[in-house]
């Protein structure tokens, strides 16, 4: 019997049908059963090949849901009305009808009722947020606003963000959302350098918005307590500064145009915390649960783009207790000990989210 050196050639001299001139004294039988076993080998082979190819494509797949990889230098294709289709998916069916800022018009002309106190509503707020919105504005800028499609990826403050060289690919979305007082100012190769709109409440405020920010920038104000509408309104009428009622000291002078604020809509908070992480509207202890920033960031962009990639969410397991939380200081699980933030129900929320499509990861989750 001869020796096949590799797989070709035993289909090449099987394909031929040829016979054994090394083996003449070897009986028709017998050459027959080897023949017969070479084509259950290649089939076999086949059948192996077959499964490689199918469990590759497959875990590439599950891969890509959860870890995207952008083409550096490219612009992502964007389908418009995508992010919208899976919003009902994740959230069900519910009116769309809310405006992404509050608006002066709900509490002046025609005083809209709101159902619930902050930060799901503006119930018991409406004079202080009269005087607010009368200095402030609600408008999406109209090079957002006339974009046929919106690509939008939201940065969370994570860890995963160091040494991730996403800045040229952050830079690239018509959409850059940040959170808090995340610097991008020498941080720029890993995080970018744009950002269309940043989240924040008055003891995340950064205390030099001009060096972190562009003058475009939409700085726009989560409000959880009515002392945020205060801090808002006495740093941009210049009125007395009140120290008290925050949890934590944020700026008395605060260096941005008013053009730039705007009021976020509570209804982006309660559906966050109602669909995403369904959690009780009245909570009757000290420590009140609620979405964190970044997630209430997703929430709007599904509403407002119609493709949301996100960057920089995850936080380290329990036992990881050393591990640093974000990727400009140090500073460890511990400090959110306090915050009311429930990180594994919302690490659910999220894998939900990208296995169904609503949204792509830039970093590891
Ligand atoms: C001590 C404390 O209260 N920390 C809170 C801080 C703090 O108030 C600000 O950083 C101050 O500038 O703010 C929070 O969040 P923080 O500012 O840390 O991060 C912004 C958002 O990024 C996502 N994130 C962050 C770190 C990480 N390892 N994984 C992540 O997914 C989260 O979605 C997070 O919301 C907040 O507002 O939500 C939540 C944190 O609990
Ligand atoms: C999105 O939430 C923001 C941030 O991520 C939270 O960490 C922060 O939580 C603070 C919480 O809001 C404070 N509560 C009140 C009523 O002001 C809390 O205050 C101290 C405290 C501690 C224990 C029991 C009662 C009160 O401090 C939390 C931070 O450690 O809220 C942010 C939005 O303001």
């Amino acid at each position: 019997m001869d020796v096949c050196p590799c797989a070709f050639s035993c289909v090449s001299s099987v394909a031929r049908g040829s016979r054994d001139d090394n083996s003449p004294q070897e009986p028709w039988h017998l050459r027959n059963m080897i023949s017969k076993s070479r084509w259950k080998l290649l089939a076999m082979l086949a059948l192996f090949l077959a499964v490689m190819v199918w469990y590759s494509i497959s875990r590439e797949d599950r891969y890509i849901e959860l870890f995207y990889f952008p083409v550096p230098g490219k612009k992502e294709p964007c389908l418009q009305g995508e992010a919208e289709k899976m919003v009902s998916k994740l959230f069900g069916n519910y009116s769309r009808e809310q405006p992404f800022f509050l608006q002066l018009k709900d509490y002046f002309w025609v005083k809209t009722p709101s159902l619930y106190e902050l930060p799901y509503g503006t119930k018991g707020s409406e004079d202080l947020l009269l005087r607010v919105l009368a200095i402030t504005s609600y408008s999406i800028p109209e090079s957002i606003q006339s974009l046929k499609c919106r690509r939008c990826v939201v940065v969370g403050n994570g860890h995963r963000l160091r040494n991730s060289s996403l800045g040229e690919t952050i830079n690239k979305y018509d959409v850059v959302i940040r959170l808090n007082s995340a610097p991008v100012a020498g941080y720029e190769q890993d995080v970018g350098s744009k950002t269309t709109m940043r989240l924040f409440y008055p003891e995340s405020a950064h205390f030099n918005p001009k060096v972190e920010d562009n003058p475009d920038t939409l700085l726009v104000l989560v409000a959880f307590k009515a002392m945020d509408f205060h801090w808002i309104e006495s740093i941009l009428s210049d009125k007395k500064r009140v120290r008290k009622g925050f949890w934590k000291q944020p700026p008395l002078i605060w260096d941005v145009n008013p053009k730039q604020i705007r009021i976020l809509n509570p209804f982006y908070m309660e559906i966050a915390a109602d669909k995403l992480l369904s959690l009780p509207i009245h909570q009757p202890h000290k420590i009140k649960q609620k979405p964190t920033t970044g997630l209430l960031a997703i929430t709007l962009a599904l509403h407002l783009c119609d493709l949301v990639h996100i960057a920089g969410f995850g936080y380290p397991d329990a036992h990881q207790k050393k591990q640093s939380i974000h990727y400009y200081e140090y500073i460890t699980l511990k400090s959110m000990m306090w915050s009311g933030h429930n990180v594994s129900q919302e690490a659910l929320a999220i894998k939900r989210m990208l296995e169904i499509g609503a949204v792509k990861n830039l970093t590891y989750f």
